[in-house]
């Protein structure tokens, strides 16, 4: 059951609106090990948010199942925990009140008041936020809003953690700073993550495996890459490491030469463009 713990079973999904119906994710399968770090990447627009909505229940699958631990998804549920790049603490509330949110609902029948404390705080001093307990979303920096959302998310004991590009919208210091945070928690706590990201080292560096998704509309999955680097991981060897930069290349290969975002100029195309920048020289 373990080898098996996420099953994404030939997913498709189609949106309708009144004109149109557009076929984003077209026959999506995929096995999820209990413990693996699964990165998504692929071109902006082909469907990976599609695809982790999907898992987390936010949006129905036309066909196809998602089956976590041996129960069919067909909704949100606090079993699978979600970081979004736009963190979505809730501003009147502290940073520990955000999480205390989450923990109280979840664990509010199973523990104490004080063994719930002490788990809101365990967790906020697991991401190094335990000095800014009392401080509003809009006092700390992007940075620490991140953590304070990874925090929330770990606290819930997911049986899935759905990362949506958390390290987005960061600089890319705070993002290396929140990765190695990231290494280091899975290495204790073992979670199993879905994690969608533009960003191919990242997805070299956290993943056990990478999913690259082909360019939609109707995309799936295009090639999965198994990354067999040991770990701890330590970023600065592996940049002189041939394993990893091998690996690296084969992410580059299939986003830029193989699913190349920006379709061939037909002739046709092309004798517009060329007529366009005609005009401009002459106007110029
Ligand atoms: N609710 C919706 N209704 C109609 N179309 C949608 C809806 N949600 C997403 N789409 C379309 O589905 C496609 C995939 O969107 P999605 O956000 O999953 O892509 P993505 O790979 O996550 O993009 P990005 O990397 O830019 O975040 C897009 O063409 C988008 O316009």
């Amino acid at each position: 059951m373990s080898d098996r713990y996420l099953i994404i079973d030939n997913v498709n999904k189609i949106f309708h609106s009144k004109k149109t119906a557009t076929h984003v994710l077209d026959s999506i399968n995929l096995t999820v090990k209990r413990g693996e770090y699964i990165s998504i990447i692929g071109h902006s627009g082909c469907g990976k948010s599609t695809l982790l909505n999907a898992v987390s229940g936010l949006t129905t699958a036309t066909s196809g199942y998602v089956i976590l631990d041996g129960k069919e998804v067909n909704a949100p549920g606090p079993d699978r925990a979600l970081v979004f790049q736009n963190h979505s603490l809730l501003p009147w509330l502290s940073v520990y009140e955000n999480v205390a949110l989450a923990v109280n609902k979840v664990f509010g029948a199973s523990k104490s008041a004080q063994e719930r404390k002490d788990w809101i705080l365990h967790n906020l001093d697991m991401v190094g936020m335990s000095h800014a307990l009392t401080r509003l979303p809009a006092e700390i920096s992007g940075g620490m809003k991140q953590r304070v959302g990874i925090a929330r998310a770990l606290a819930m004991q997911p049986k899935l953690l759905l990362l949506d590009e958390p390290f987005g919208a960061l600089d890319a210091l705070t993002r290396a700073h929140l990765q190695e945070e990231v290494m280091r928690i899975q290495a204790d706590l073992n979670n199993t993550v879905l994690m969608i990201t533009h960003d191919v080292d990242e997805a070299v560096l956290l993943s056990d495996r990478i999913v690259m998704m082909t360019n939609g509309p109707r995309a799936t999955i295009g090639e999965v890459l198994e990354i067999n680097l040991d770990r701890p991981r330590n970023r600065i060897e592996l940049a002189s490491d041939p394993l990893y930069n091998e690996y690296r290349r084969a992410v580059l290969r299939f986003l830029h030469e193989k699913q190349q975002k920006v379709a061939p100029l037909t002739p046709e195309a092309s004798e517009n463009k060329q007529s366009e920048a005609d005009q401009r020289v002459s106007v110029g």
